[in-house]
């Protein structure tokens, strides 16, 4: 079955659950009060209990909201306006060339996963080459790559972090103000080369950003949630605002339909009651997110966090122990690469999975001559061919005639696809899949915006580095202690 809405549409046919089936499986896992929750939801009223907080992404789906949000006086656009054309100059007065997003986890993959995907969206006004690029990982790995290709007099850090405590983005930013020392002071570095983007004010001033550089954003937006906000900075700087404002009319056109349309065809309820049939019924622990267009191939890493970090739980709503199911791991990879790599896996492999095929059917390459222009239509066609027949194959195995046992087939897919990749459908993809992680939290009744285990992992980390820093001398088991030994 297809379902359409404004900007994504969905297949359902290889899950292979009919719409009678799907209905009695949703009267019987859908909560009563599941209505009056979603309502909740979409109007900022959502309670996350464990963290005392309503949930208030979905009220971020407007540029004014953005530019208002926090602090009420975001400078969001203006700063946009500013670094793409050119007339933000640095501390010795040359124009910024070069803006790097130190930021991790939600502070680190929209914004890439944005920035990557929508590129050549880019509002043409800008005359001014502007690359934006992305740190986060707390070895440094990509700060050895980036410093190296940027001057720190032309080059704008913007410090992404919902907390502003995060020690991978703090150790970062310490690296980058070693590196800046030899050609700026402290005082010119902060003054004109970095934005702050926090929940935290106090933290931002601290930290002495100037207020007119603190992009504040709510507290109750959570962080694998927050890309709609100020720290979707990379995608404006990337795009602009207009664009940017228009992929926040795509995510609301979803809030809108998921809203509105009733349940046979509404598209993030049918991903979250076939994502929980597959689970609880054919017992499958996995999805596999299979982009195949480019651009959307850092779509697996976001969905990683959005879904697995929201819906991987084991403690209900209430604090009980839960003793079923709950969210699948979610991996994946670029659909045509994934091909010549792990595909063989799920064309013959023993495992169960199920899968998301992600399409754009057309895309447009105004920028080339004619020719080049036909090449690349022909190569989108080429992927989308693909698409359709690996998703064939894992659905109905082996054609006719062929020794059917060695293609077993019957691993259930949908196929989310769009007719352009534009902001806007792009915007409705991600709060789609927003949409479903929400559904399928409140149908296995568990807290889908706290994140304890990361919380743990965090403190547990930090005892580890007292005894490697010689300030502790806590003992903690064979393995982990011999390690500890050969590094000290
Ligand atoms: O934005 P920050 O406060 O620096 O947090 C960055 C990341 O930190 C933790 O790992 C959380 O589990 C993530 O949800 C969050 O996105």
């Amino acid at each position: 079955m297809i379902i359409e809405s404004d900007f994504l549409n969905l297949d359902t046919t290889y899950q292979g659950v009919d719409i009678d089936a799907l209905r009695d499986f949703a009267a019987k896992r859908l909560p009563e009060n599941f209505d009056k929750l979603r309502t909740q939801l979409l109007r900022g009223e959502f309670y996350n209990a464990t963290e005392d907080r309503h949930v208030s992404h979905c009220l971020n789906r407007s540029i004014h909201n953005v530019v208002t949000a926090g602090n009420g006086k975001n400078r969001f656009c203006t700063i946009v306006r500013e670094l793409r054309a050119g007339k933000w100059l640095g501390a010795t007065g040359k124009p910024i060339k070069d803006v790097v997003n130190i930021g991790v986890g939600g502070s680190d993959l929209g914004p890439m996963m944005g920035s990557f995907a929508l590129k050549e969206f880019a509002d043409d006004n800008s005359l001014h080459h502007l690359s934006v690029h992305f740190v986060s990982s707390m070895d440094g790995g990509q700060l050895y790559a980036v410093l190296p290709i940027v001057d720190p007099e032309t080059t704008l850090f913007i410090i992404a972090s919902k907390s502003f405590g995060t020690i991978d983005t703090l150790a970062n930013v310490d690296t980058v103000r070693k590196w800046i020392e030899s050609t700026l002071t402290q005082e010119q570095w902060l003054s004109r080369h970095v934005i702050g983007v926090s929940a935290n004010n106090q933290a931002m001033t601290d930290f002495g950003i100037p207020p007119a550089q603190q992009l504040s954003f709510a507290e109750s937006v959570g962080g694998r949630f927050s890309l709609w906000s100020a720290i979707g900075l990379p995608i404006a700087l990337t795009i602009g605002s207009n664009q940017f404002g228009r992929m926040l009319d795509g995510a609301k056109a979803m809030d809108e339909h998921f809203a509105n349309a009733p349940l046979e065809q509404n598209i993030p309820m049918q991903m979250a009651l076939l994502g929980v049939y597959n689970r609880e019924v054919r017992e499958i622990n996995n999805l596999a997110v299979l982009p195949y267009d480019g651009r959307l191939r850092y779509l697996p890493n976001y969905l990683q966090q959005l879904d697995m970090e929201s819906n991987g739980k084991q403690c209900d709503f209430e604090g009980n122990a839960i003793d079923y199911p709950t969210g699948p791991i979610i991996w994946g990879g670029f659909g045509p690469n994934g091909q010549h790599a792990f595909f063989q896996h799920l064309h013959q492999g023993y495992d169960k999975f199920c899968a998301d095929f992600v399409a754009v059917l057309k895309r447009a390459a105004p920028d080339f001559e004619p020719a080049v222009q036909e090449g690349l239509a022909e190569q989108q066609r080429l992927a989308v061919a693909n698409c359709l027949a690996h998703r064939r194959l894992m659905w109905f195995g082996a054609e006719n005639g062929e020794a059917r046992n060695h293609y077993i087939g019957n691993h259930p897919s949908n196929l989310l696809f769009v007719d352009e990749l534009t902001p806007q459908s792009f915007g409705a993809l991600i709060a789609a899949y927003e949409h479903k992680v929400f559904t399928q939290g409140v149908i296995w009744n568990l807290n889908s915006f706290d994140q304890p285990g990361v919380e743990k992992g965090k403190k547990l980390a930090q005892e580890v580095l007292k005894v490697l820093d010689g300030q502790s001398a806590t003992e903690f088991d064979a393995s982990t202690d011999a390690i500890v030994k050969r590094l000290k």
